[in-house]
C-alpha cells in the first residue's frame, strides 16, 4: 500500500496500483468494524468507526481502520473524513484490557498495529479531516491530531490524560499533539493530564471548528477538503509528507526501540497499578 512505500522513501510517490473503481468500496477481509461511504457528488469518503460501546482501539478495530484507509487511498477518493457511528464517543482510545496483565506477544502485536495506524493516518496521501462527534480521550485524540483538520460537536472532551493513571506517551504521540498545539500548551496539558472541553479545545486550537450536529460537522470537514481543489494532488501529497517528515521519521528511525520501551513500561508495577485503579474507576462510575 501507499503508506508502506513511504517507509522506504518518504519523498517518493508510489503509483497507485489498485484497480477497484471509486464506488466499489467494500470492507473485504476486515472484521466489519468500520464502514466507508463515498459521496457520489464530492468523491469524499467518510470512514466510520463502529465498535460498540465506545470504539476502543482493539487489535481488530485498528486493523480495520488501516485496511479502510488503504482502500480509500487506493480508490482515489478526494478526501477522507474520520468519524464514529456512536453519537457520544468518537473513540475511547486504546483498549485498556489489552494493556492489563498482557500476554507479551499479543502486546507487541497490539503496539505495532497502533504504530501502523498512526502512520497510515499521518501519511495518508489524500486530505484528511476528523468529525469528532463524541468524546475523544487519549489515542482518540491522537488519531484526530493525525488528521489535517478537526471539527467537534459541543459538550464533549478531547485530550491526552495519560498521566492521570500513570501512563506515559511515546515521543511520536507527543509530536502529533505538538503538530497541532504550541509546545508550551502541550507540555502543560500532557503533564496535567488535561481533557479539554469542546470550547477549550477551540480556544487553544486543538480543534478548528465547532459544529451544531454531526451532519454539519461532516459538511464542514468536506468544505475543508474542498479547499485543496486548486492544488495538484501529487504536489499536495509530497508537500504534506515533507511537512510531516520529521514527526514520522521520529517513529520510523527506531520502531523496534519504541516497541521495547512501551512493552517494558507497560509491564512495570507503576503502570499496572495505575491501570487497575483506572479500570476500577470506570466500573464504579456506573
Ligand atoms: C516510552 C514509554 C512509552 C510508554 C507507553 C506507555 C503506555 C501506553 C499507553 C500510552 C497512551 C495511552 C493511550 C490510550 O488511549 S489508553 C486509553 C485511555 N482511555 C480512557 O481512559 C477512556 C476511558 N473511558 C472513558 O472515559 C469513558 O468510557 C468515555 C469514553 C468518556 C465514555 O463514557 P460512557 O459513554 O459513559 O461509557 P462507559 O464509561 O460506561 O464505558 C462503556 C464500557 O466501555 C468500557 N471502556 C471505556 N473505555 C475503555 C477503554 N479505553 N478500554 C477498554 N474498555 C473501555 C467501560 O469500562 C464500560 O465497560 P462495561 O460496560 O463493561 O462496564
Amino acid at each position: 500500500m501507499l503508506r508502506n512505500s513511504l517507509i522506504g522513501s518518504l519523498r517518493q510517490i508510489k503509483p497507485i496500483l489498485c484497480s477497484q473503481s471509486l464506488r466499489s468500496l467494500s470492507n473485504g477481509a476486515n472484521s466489519g468494524l468500520t464502514t466507508i461511504e463515498v459521496d457520489d457528488k464530492s468523491g469524499i469518503a467518510t470512514l466510520s468507526m463502529n465498535l460498540p460501546p465506545v470504539n476502543t482501539l482493539t487489535l481488530n478495530l485498528m486493523h480495520d481502520l488501516i485496511d479502510s484507509i488503504n482502500q480509500i487511498e487506493c480508490n482515489k477518493s478526494r478526501g477522507l473524513i474520520l468519524t464514529s457511528s456512536n453519537d457520544k464517543v468518537f473513540s475511547a482510545g486504546l483498549d485498556l484490557k489489552e494493556l492489563y496483565k498482557p500476554d507479551q506477544e499479543r502486546l507487541k502485536e497490539f503496539w505495532t498495529i497502533f504504530q501502523d495506524l498512526w502512520l497510515a493516518l499521518h501519511l495518508c496521501g489524500i486530505p484528511t479531516a476528523a468529525a469528532i462527534n463524541g468524546h475523544a480521550p487519549a489515542a482518540g485524540c491522537i488519531m484526530a491530531t493525525a488528521c489535517e483538520y478537526r471539527v467537534m460537536l459541543p459538550d464533549f472532551v478531547i485530550g491526552v490524560h495519560a498521566t492521570r493513571f500513570s501512563f506515559l506517551v511515546s515521543k511520536w504521540m507527543m509530536l502529533s499533539y505538538q503538530s497541532v498545539l504550541p509546545r508550551r500548551i502541550v507540555e502543560r496539558a500532557l503533564n496535567q493530564g488535561k481533557l479539554f472541553s469542546t470550547q477549550e479545545a477551540l480556544e487553544v486550537g486543538l480543534i478548528d471548528e465547532v459544529a451544531g450536529s454531526k451532519k454539519e460537522a461532516l459538511a464542514q470537514c468536506a468544505a475543508f477538503i474542498g479547499t485543496f481543489d486548486k492544488a495538484n494532488p501529487i504536489a499536495r501529497t509530497l508537500t504534506k509528507r515533507m511537512c510531516r517528515d520529521s514527526d514520522v521519521t521520529e517513529l520510523l528511525r527506531d520502531r523496534a526501540g519504541d516497541l521495547r520501551a512501551c512493552v517494558d513500561y507497560i509491564n512495570t508495577p507503576l503502570f499496572q497499578e495505575g491501570l487497575s485503579a483506572h479500570l476500577e474507576g470506570l466500573k464504579e462510575k456506573k
